[in-house]
C-alpha cells in the first residue's frame, strides 16, 4: 500500500537529492582534478611501456612472456631449419637450413662482408676444411682443444662438466627462490623436502656461476666434489672430469697413414697463407684476412638447438698488427661509442656490466689496446645493425684461467636469450703465438720486414755457434742442442737476459754447463762451442712477427639469438599471430606481392611490380594462393617479411596499390611507381616507415 507523503517528507527528500547531486558534482570535480594530476604519470608510464617494448622484445607486445615452444614450432613449420637426417632418427648437433633460414644466413653474411671486409679492405681467403695433423699439432689443438667431461657412475651418461655444474647450481638457486616465496612444490613420495639455502651459500653459488669459466683442471674437480654435484636425473655421483678432444679425426688418402682433422676454426688457414697475403698487400701492415666457412667440433653434449652444434658456419678475421704499436687509425670513429662492458674484475665481484665508452675503456686499461677496442666496438655495431636487441647484448672479458695462455686480452660478445647469456662472438688478442709456432715448426719465416727510415745502431748480446766444433761435438744430437739455443729467441731476436744467464753459467762452471736439449736429454755445453758477446749491430730492416687480433663469429648462434629477439605474438581476431620483427636488411623476403583475388585483370600490375622490385634487387614473393588476404599477410609476418604490396579492384581503376608494413599493420595507397620507390628506400634504409606514414595518409589494414 502506497504511503501518503507529507510536505515535510517531500522537502526532506528534495534536500537529500540536492545534497547527493552536490556530492556528485563535487566528486566529478575531484575526479577531474585527480585525472589531470595523474595524466602526466599515465603518459610517462605509457611512454616507458613503449620504450620497454622497443628495448626488450622479450615481451611479445601482446603482453605475454616469450614462449620458446611456439617460436620453435614456427621455425620448423616455416622451415627456417630442422634436424638433419630426421627420418633416420636424427643426430644431435646437426641441422639443415631451409629456404628462409638460408636467406637469413646469407643476408647476415652479406652484411658481415660489407661491415668488415669492404669497410676495412680486408683480404678474403677460403681454405680447406680438411687439415693435416701436423698443422693442428703446431697450433696446440691436438693437445689442448678439449673440454672437460664427466660420466654418471652408474648409467654412463655423459655431461660436459662445466655445463653440469651450471645446471645443478642453477636448479638449486631456482628451488631456493621457490622455497623463499612459499611456492615450493610438495615433495614426491620418497623425495626430501626442499630446504632454503643459507644466504652465504646462495651468494657463493651465484658467484661460481658468474666465474665458472675460470674453473679448470683440478679446481673443477674439487668444485664438483665440494658442492656434491651429481647427475640431475639419477642423482648418481659423477666421475672426476677428464679432457675430451673436440676435433673430428680422419685419414687423408687411401693408405690410412696420413692423419688429418676437420678444422675446428678457420684461423689456421689464414696463418699458413700469411706470407702470400702479406705480399699481396704489398708488404704493408696492419692488414687483415677474413674467411667464412664451416667448422667442426665434436661437442660432448650438443644442445640448445643451433647454439651448440657439431658443424657450424664461422666468420673469422685475423688482423695483423705491429706488437709495439697496437694503435688503430680509425679508433676515433668509435671512441665515443658507449657499450655495456663486463670486465673480469666486475665478474669477480659479481657486479654486473658497466656502460662505458670504448675510448675510456682503452684509456683506463680495461681493454688492452686500441685495435682490440676498435674491433669490440665494430662487433657491437654489427650485431645491433642486424637486429640484435642492444638491451640484451654485452661485452664480457675473459678471466685469467679462461683465456688461452698466449692471449693478452679477450672479449666475448654475449647475447641474452631464453637460454641465458650466450657467447656469440669471441674477440681475442692472440699475440704472435700462431705465426711464431708455425715459423718455428716449418722454418718458413712468417714475419714482417720493415725498412727503417734510419739505420738502427744497437749494442746487443749475441750468440754464435762455432760451426767447426759444434757439429763434431754433438753429432746426431746437434739438432736437439741447436733447438735449445733457438728457444732463447723471442720473435727471431736473441733474448738478451737468457744469453747473459748462459754466459754467467759457463763462467761459473769454468767454461762448462749442462743444458737440456729439445729431445729432453742433458748435454754439456762448453764455451769453445759457442761465442756469447755484446756486439754493435747496425740494421736497416726491422723484422718481427705481428700480433694477431681475432674477431671470431659463430653465425648459427647469432642467427638463433636474432630469431628470439625478433619474435613476438600479436593478438588476432581468432588466434594469436606470430611475427618475426626482422629489420629489412636481413629479412629473407623483403616484399610480399598479393593480388586480392584470382582475377586475371591483376596480372599486368603484378608483373609491373615484380619487375620493378627485381630491378632494384629486392627479394620478393608473389602469394596468389586462394587464402584470405589476412591469412596471406599472417603467413608472411611469420617469415618476417616487412612489406606487402596489394593489388585490388581499385588498382584496375586508378593504378594505385596499397603498401602494408608488418609491425604497425598500417597501409598507404599510392600509384605503383611511387610505391616501388618507397619500398626501395625502406629496404635500403634511406627512410623509415614512420617517415612514410607522416608523408602519406596511413590507415589500418583490414585483415580478414
Ligand atoms: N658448438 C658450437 N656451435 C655453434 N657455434 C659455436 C660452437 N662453438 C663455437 N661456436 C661459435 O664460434 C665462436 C668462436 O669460437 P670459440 O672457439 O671462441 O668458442 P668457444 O669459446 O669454444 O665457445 P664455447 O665456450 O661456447 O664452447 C663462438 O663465439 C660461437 O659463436
Amino acid at each position: 500500500m502506497a504511503t501518503q507523503e507529507t510536505s515535510a517528507q517531500k522537502l526532506e527528500a528534495v534536500k537529500n537529492a540536492m545534497i547527493k547531486q552536490g556530492d556528485v558534482v563535487k566528486a566529478l570535480k575531484a575526479a577531474k582534478t585527480a585525472k589531470e594530476q595523474v595524466q602526466p604519470e599515465v603518459d610517462k608510464l605509457l611512454a616507458l611501456k613503449e620504450q620497454f617494448k622497443q628495448l626488450s622484445l622479450l615481451d611479445d607486445g601482446a603482453g605475454s612472456k616469450f614462449d620458446r615452444a611456439s617460436l620453435e614450432s614456427l621455425l620448423l613449420k616455416r622451415f627456417f631449419y630442422a634436424p638433419s637426417f630426421e627420418i633416420y632418427g636424427g643426430i644431435a648437433g646437426l641441422y639443415d637450413y631451409g629456404p628462409p633460414g638460408c636467406a637469413l644466413q646469407n643476408n647476415i653474411l652479406s652484411l658481415w662482408r660489407q661491415h668488415f671486409i669492404l669497410e676495412e679492405d680486408m683480404l678474403e681467403v677460403e681454405c680447406t676444411n680438411l687439415t693435416p695433423e701436423a698443422v693442428l699439432k703446431t697450433s696446440g689443438h691436438v693437445e689442448r682443444f678439449a673440454d672437460y667431461m664427466v660420466k654418471d657412475t652408474v648409467t654412463g651418461d655423459i655431461f660436459r662438466a662445466d655445463h653440469l655444474v651450471k645446471q645443478v647450481l642453477g636448479q638449486r638457486i631456482e628451488d631456493d627462490k621457490k622455497v623463499q616465496s612459499g611456492n615450493a612444490p610438495k615433495p614426491a613420495k620418497g623425495q626430501a623436502k626442499l630446504e632454503p639455502l643459507a644466504a652465504e651459500t646462495r651468494s657463493e653459488y651465484e658467484l661460481i656461476l658468474e666465474t665458472l669459466d675460470n674453473y679448470v683442471g683440478d679446481e673443477l674437480r674439487k668444485l664438483i666434489r665440494r658442492l656434491d654435484i651429481r647427475a640431475p636425473s639419477t642423482n648418481n655421483e659423477v666421475t672426476d672430469p677428464v679432457l675430451f678432444n673436440l676435433m673430428f679425426e680422419t685419414q687423408i688418402g687411401p693408405t690410412g697413414q696420413f692423419k688429418g682433422y676437420l678444422r675446428p676454426e678457420t684461423a689456421q688457414g689464414h696463418f699458413l697463407n700469411f706470407k702470400r697475403l702479406y705480399d699481396y698487400n704489398t708488404g704493408q701492415v696492419p692488414f687483415a684476412s677474413a674467411s667464412v666457412g664451416k667448422s667442426f667440433r665434436n661437442e660432448i653434449s650438443p644442445r640448445q638447438g643451433l647454439l651448440r652444434v657439431r658443424e657450424f658456419t664461422m666468420a673469422e678475421i685475423e688482423h695483423y698488427v705491429d706488437p709495439n704499436g697496437k694503435k688503430h687509425s680509425r679508433f676515433n670513429e668509435v671512441r665515443d661509442l658507449v657499450v655495456p662492458l663486463y670486465s673480469a674484475d666486475a665478474q669477480q665481484a659479481a657486479a654486473g656490466p658497466t656502460r662505458m665508452s670504448i675510448g675510456d675503456a682503452v684509456e683506463k686499461g680495461i681493454i688492452n689496446n686500441e685495435t682490440l677496442g676498435y674491433f669490440v666496438a665494430r662487433i657491437y655495431l654489427f650485431l645491433t645493425r642486424i637486429g640484435i636487441d642492444p638491451a640484451r647484448l654485452r661485452l664480457r672479458q675473459h678471466m685469467s684461467n679462461e683465456m688461452a695462455h698466449y692471449a693478452c686480452d679477450c672479449w666475448d660478445a654475449e647475447i641474452e636469450s631464453s637460454y641465458g647469456w650466450i657467447e656469440c662472438v669471441g674477440c681475442a688478442d692472440r699475440s704472435a703465438f700462431d705465426l711464431t709456432a708455425h715459423t718455428k715448426k716449418t722454418g718458413e719465416k712468417l714475419v714482417v720486414r720493415e725498412a727503417l727510415p734510419e739505420p738502427l745502431i744497437e749494442d746487443k748480446w749475441t750468440l754464435e755457434v762455432n760451426k767447426k766444433t759444434f757439429g763434431p761435438a754433438f753429432k746426431k744430437d746437434a739438432k736437439a742442442v741447436q733447438g735449445f739455443l733457438d728457444s732463447m729467441k723471442i720473435d727471431e731476436a736473441w733474448d738478451e737476459v737468457k744469453l747473459q744467464e748462459l754466459k754467467e753459467q759457463l763462467a761459473a762452471g769454468s767454461g762448462k754447463t749442462s743444458i737440456t736439449g729439445t729431445d729432453g736429454k742433458t748435454y754439456e755445453l762448453t764455451d769453445n762451442l759457442v761465442t756469447i758477446e755484446k756486439k754493435t749491430i747496425k740494421s736497416f730492416i726491422r723484422e718481427y712477427i705481428p700480433s694477431v687480433i681475432e674477431p671470431s663469429f659463430g653465425i648459427g648462434r647469432i642467427l638463433y639469438q636474432l630469431l628470439e629477439h625478433a619474435y613476438y605474438r600479436r593478438e588476432g581476431d581468432d588466434e594469436a599471430r606470430h611475427v618475426l620483427r626482422f629489420p629489412a636488411c636481413v629479412a629473407p623476403i623483403k616484399t610480399l606481392v598479393v593480388p586480392i583475388s584470382h582475377s586475371g585483370d591483376f596480372n599486368p600490375f603484378i608483373k609491373q611490380i615484380v619487375t620493378g622490385l627485381r630491378r632494384s634487387n629486392i627479394a620478393n614473393k608473389v602469394d596468389d594462393s586462394g587464402s584470405s588476404i589476412g591469412k596471406r599477410y599472417a603467413r608472411n609476418d611469420e617469415l618476417g617479411t616487412p612489406f606487402a604490396v596489394t593489388v585490388d579492384f581499385q588498382t584496375v581503376q586508378d593504378r594505385t596499390v596499397t603498401l602494408r608494413e608488418r609491425d604497425s599493420t598500417k597501409q598507404i595507397r599510392e600509384k605503383i611507381p611511387v610505391i616501388l620507390d618507397i619500398v626501395k628506400d625502406l629496404v635500403e634504409e634511406k627512410t623509415t616507415w614512420k617517415e612514410v606514414e607522416a608523408r602519406f595518409p596511413a590507415f589500418v589494414s583490414q585483415e580478414v
